[in-house]
Formats: structure tokens, sequence, C-alpha cells
């Protein structure tokens, strides 16, 4: 390993010398298989910025920043064409060798043109970092990653010793978390906005919905748990992978605040052209019997509202995406996706896109789906600044990564939540259209916000 490190930042050193800049290398080699999770557990708070993520087809656990994209605030689709254009500029000054592609990897903020709070200032309206080491794991191989940049005078053999060092104490340090056997009650939680507030403003845009100004709008609230210690990143991404496995479970640390979840909507997910996404909108409980859970799934297709509330989100994604696509492939009827605490209505929809659509300006059309903003989109987004009295920082937002070769991953950053020393910020929404009723709504939220709670009380 150590052998091609130092090779591979030769290389590097070479093209920095040839080109008279430094040059941003990349290198991955293979690896032992590790458990991820316990990986995250180690070196809390290494160089500020720790992240993971685990979908059905790869696992990454990244530490460090050795480059960011970045955009502070500024208009919703401007801060996706910045960060193209910065990664643009990188992609030039890239040095890869190895099996694998550099991934950016974060997330942007649902709305960068709301007002924001303190609560958020560690993750502004667009982020994606490209981490020191990751450890990648796809399709049953492991990677060590490790970025630098490298100048002409960059001596090769300390840099791979001072990174191989790096990566042996991850592993020296790196515990493997036991499941919690009970689960306890002892914490608190505070709804930030009274629940009959919130329900007014629930009616309010129903009540605007029905006087024609829009056709649907997500609304969400904030709660907050007060632990009696402060949260291991470890143990609830433990909690979440065990109760979730089919979802996104992502986590961004930044200065010992850390947003996580398990969300199970898929934003965009595009491999060489090749483009998958979903309409996922609608939602019963779970059933306590499988005939009990049989029902509320025949419910939920049979139920009129949620049907409607779902097929604005197809309409859309259709109408968005037509235009980009040489093929598209949407579904009629949308099938019953079962998660731990709830279940959805879901359209899969997948494509093959028609021209040189970029990964990022392909986030800036879907984002945000109705399924997360409302229709229509700008309508929406004004009733939900004005009302909806929280900031969403990255919550709904897109979150995931995006490789040297334009290929990518964004899921929405639905059932999370922030965490803050002994406090977990927690967050959840939903769709309301002409026939909702305020007091099953805020049932609804209840529900989507336990996926969180309950992995945070294990
Ligand atoms: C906005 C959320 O969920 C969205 C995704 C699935 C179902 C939804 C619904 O039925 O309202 C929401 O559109 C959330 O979990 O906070």
């Amino acid at each position: 390993m150590r052998v091609q490190l130092i090779s591979a930042f030769a290389g590097a050193r070479e093209k920095a010398e040839r080109e008279g800049q430094p040059v941003l290398a990349a290198v991955s080699v293979e690896v032992e298989p590790q458990t991820p999770i316990a990986m995250i557990s180690a070196l809390p708070g290494y160089d500020a910025q720790r992240f993971f993520w685990q979908c059905q087809t790869d696992v990454m656990v990244g530490f460090g920043a050795t480059q960011t994209l970045t955009a502070e605030s500024g208009q919703a689709r401007e801060r996706f064409f910045w960060c193209e254009q910065q990664w643009q500029a990188l992609r030039a000054r890239l040095w890869v060798e190895g099996p694998c592609l550099p991934r950016w990897c974060g997330g942007f903020a649902f709305d960068p043109e709301a007002t924001t709070s303190e609560l958020w200032r560690h993750f502004p309206a667009a982020s994606l970092t490209l981490p020191r080491l990751m450890y990648l794991s796809q399709h049953g191989q492991a990677y060590l990653m490790v970025t630098h940049w490298v100048a002409a005078d960059t001596r090769s053999d300390a840099l791979a010793c001072q990174l191989l060092n790096e990566w042996s104490q991850l592993l020296e340090k790196a515990e493997v978390i036991s499941s919690a056997v009970e689960a306890s009650t002892d914490y608190a939680l505070q709804d930030c906005l009274d629940a009959s507030l919130w329900k007014d403003q629930v009616a309010d845009t129903i009540k605007a919905i029905q006087q024609g100004t829009m056709h649907k709008a997500v609304l969400a609230r904030t709660v907050v748990m007060t632990l009696p210690h402060s949260v291991l990143v470890a143990e609830v991404l433990q909690q979440l992978s065990e109760h979730y496995p089919e979802a996104y479970l992502f986590a961004f640390e930044r200065d010992g605040h850390c947003f996580l979840g398990a969300s199970p909507e898929r934003l965009v997910r595009l491999q060489q052209g090749q483009l998958e996404t979903m309409a996922l909108a609608g939602t019963m409980a779970r059933g306590k019997t499988p005939s009990e859970d049989a029902g509320l799934s025949d419910q939920l297709m049979n139920s009129r509202k949620d049907r409607y509330e779902h097929q604005l989100v197809v309409n859309s994604l259709r109408e968005a995406l037509s235009p980009l696509c040489r093929s598209l492939t949407i579904p009629e009827t949308p099938c019953v996706y079962r998660l731990a605490q709830v279940q959805h209505l879901l359209t899969p929809i997948t494509g093959e896109l028609s021209s040189e659509v970029g990964a990022l300006s392909l986030v800036s059309v879907l984002h945000p789906t109705p399924a997360v903003g409302g229709l229509p989109r700008d309508i929406a987004l004004r009733h939900i600044r004005a009302h909806e009295q929280m900031d969403r920082g990255w919550y709904a937002g897109p979150v995931g990564w995006l490789d040297s070769d334009g290929n990518a991953e964004f899921a929405v950053a639905l059932r999370s939540g922030l965490l803050r020393d002994d406090k977990a910020y927690l967050f959840a929404g939903c769709g309301i259209v002409a026939d909702s009723q305020p007091d099953a709504e805020y049932q609804e939220t209840c529900l989507k916000l336990k996926t969180m709670v309950a992995a945070l009380s294990a």
C-alpha cells in the first residue's frame, strides 16, 4: 500500500512540476473490509469533519476535508451552478490513481432564500467536501481513498507515511457498537412551535389551497429532544441501520454538530447517463398485525387525498425530466413502500439523460420536488417562508455525493435531526392538499419523527 501511494504521489508531483501549480491527488487502494459504523466511532472531531453514507450499493466513511465546493448563501439555483463551476475547475487539477474516482460528499440547504438561524451555522447553502481519508465499500470490495494537494516540492514518501499513519490510527480506534437491549425513556421532547399553532398553520394552508393560491405545500415542524448525555453519532447510526436497512443513512459532522438521518427518498442517482429518481408522497401508519398492516396499505392505495398528493409529485417530475431525457419510464400506478414507522406511496422513475446535463444541474432542476416543497414551486416556497416559522437548514435538502466523472447520488434529507451535545433537533413535515386535516397531519409528523426519536432513545 505504501509503495502504491508513494508512486502515485510521485506522479502527482511531476504533474505539479510540469504545470507550475499544485495538483489535487486522489489515490485509492484496495483494503480489508471494515465495519463502517465502527470506523465513524474512531477519531471524533478528526479535522473537524466526519461523514457517513450508506445505501444499498455503497458505504462511505470520510474524515477531514482536502477541498470543499461551497456557496454560503445566494439564489436557490445559483449555488448549484457555483458548485458545478468549482467542480469543473478542480477536475482539471486532479491526479487520480487506483480503482475509485474521488467523490465530493455533502449537501445543500433546503431553501437558501429563507431566513437562517444560528442552529445551522456549520451547514451553509451548499457544501460538498472531498474527504482527506475515505473508506469506501462497493460491490463487496473495500477501498481506502486518500486525497491531498501535491506541489513540486512535496515529499511523496513522507506524505504517504503520514496518511497511512492516520489510517492505522483510525483502524486501531474503531470500536464495534453493540445494539441497545432496551429503549430508554430518560429524555424530554418539546415542540418548538406549540401543536395548536402548527395546526393553525396547516388550516391556513388548506384555506389558501382551497382558494386556489396553490395545489400543495409541505409544512414541517421541529421538536427538541433533550437527552441525559451527549449523543454518540455511531450509536444512533447503528440503531438507524438496524431498523432502516433500505434507507439512505447519512451523517455530516462539522465542528461537533452533526446532521444525520435515515431517509427513504432518493432525489437522484446518476450513473453514466442513466438516471433513477422517485416520487414519494402519501403516508399511512404501519399496522400492529400483518392483517391490520395490509388493511392500512389498501387504505393508502385507495385514499383519494394521498393518491392526488402523490400524483402531483409524479406529474411535476415528469414535466421537469421530459425535456432532459431521451427516454423516461414512469409506471402508471404507485406501489406501497413500507418502513418501520410508516408506509408511503412510491413511484420509481428511470430515464436516460439526452444531453450533457451535469448532475448538479439535474439536482437544481429537481429540488425541491413537491414532496418537500409544493406546487407551484415558487408560490409554495413563498408560503413556507412566510408561515412555517422554522429554519429548515439542510432538512429536506439534497444530501449525497458527486464523483469526478459526474456520477452522483443524492437523497432528500428526511427523517433527520441535528445533534448538538445533549440536544437533538428533529424535523418532519407533510404534504398539505385541499382535503388535508390538521389533526391527521400533526399525527403524521409524530410518526415520521419516531424514526429519530427511537434511534436516539435506544
Ligand atoms: C416531508 C416529509 O416526507 C415527505 C416524503 C414522503 C411522504 C410525505 C407525505 O406523505 O407528506 C412527504 O411528502 C418528511 O418526512 O419530513
